[in-house]
């Protein structure tokens, strides 16, 4: 059976004479959830990127679930992550016009499928949002304008909004570097929870090697990096 997602003899520069990224392979099987860390600037944002088809390698190749991401034009790359793929980011990227109910509906505006995955499971994909807020402890704030919210309220937000719909690969980027700790253990927990339950693969970056303990495989991107990633 093949990987959910695989790497074959990657390379991505910014500038030819600086290699970011030289990755001979990397498979990661459904259902996994990877931690990925290595010093600042040895390119797991990056790599992030890439497996999320927002960057394109310079070669190699990238297929997730099956599709080779470099055979698809860019629209539909953007249409292939916005149907499998939830992102959570260091700084959320919550819209702050829009209320907390109408962030977390976001990806069923752009994607037709996690609409009909939400709809499957809870009737309406705002009953999908509600629940999962609920289930997030944010039941009470869903009309509030997200400003309102505090950090840690902002950044489960972002989880909902990259959960709605059981996108298969959950990608987080430093989420929980601008939370405290009491915030920080119980946000893991929640996103471990819910990828758990949903069979979701969860690939997540941060320099707090205090959480690899949740996850089911720890890799060092400088170990995997040929190019030593400092750019
Ligand atoms: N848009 C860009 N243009 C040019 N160079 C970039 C760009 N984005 C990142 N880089 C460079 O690529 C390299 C890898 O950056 P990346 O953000 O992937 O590292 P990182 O491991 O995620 O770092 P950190 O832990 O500090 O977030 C760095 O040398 C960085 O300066």
């Amino acid at each position: 059976m093949s990987s959910l997602i695989e790497l074959q003899q990657l390379k991505f520069y910014w500038r030819p004479d600086t290699p970011v990224l030289d990755i001979d392979q990397l498979q990661i099987e459904a259902g996994e959830k990877l931690f990925l860390h290595g010093p600042s600037g040895c390119g797991k944002s990056t790599l992030l990127n890439l497996m999320a088809g927002i960057h394109q390698p310079v070669t190699g190749r990238i297929v997730v679930d099956g599709c080779d991401l470099s055979e698809l034009s860019a629209a539909a790359r953007d249409r292939f992550r916005a149907d499998h793929i939830g992102l959570i980011f260091q700084q959320f990227n919550l819209l702050p016009y829009l209320s907390v109910q109408e962030n977390v509906l976001l990806p069923c505006h752009f994607s037709a499928l996690r609409r009909e995955q939400a709809c499957l499971h809870y009737g309406t994909a705002e009953a999908a949002a509600s629940a999962l807020l609920a289930s997030l402890g944010l039941a009470a704030l869903i009309d509030k304008p997200v400003t309102d919210l505090s950090i840690g309220q902002q950044q489960r937000v972002a989880a909902a909004r990259a959960l709605i719909g059981n996108p298969r690969i959950i990608i987080a980027d430093e989420p929980t570097s601008s939370l405290d700790s009491d915030n920080r253990a119980g946000f893991i927990k929640l996103l471990i929870e819910e990828c758990d339950q949903h069979g979701i693969t969860l690939l997540f970056v941060s320099h707090d090697r205090a959480l690899t303990k949740h996850f089911t495989r720890v890799v060092d991107l400088q170990q995997l990096n040929r190019a030593g990633g400092r750019g």
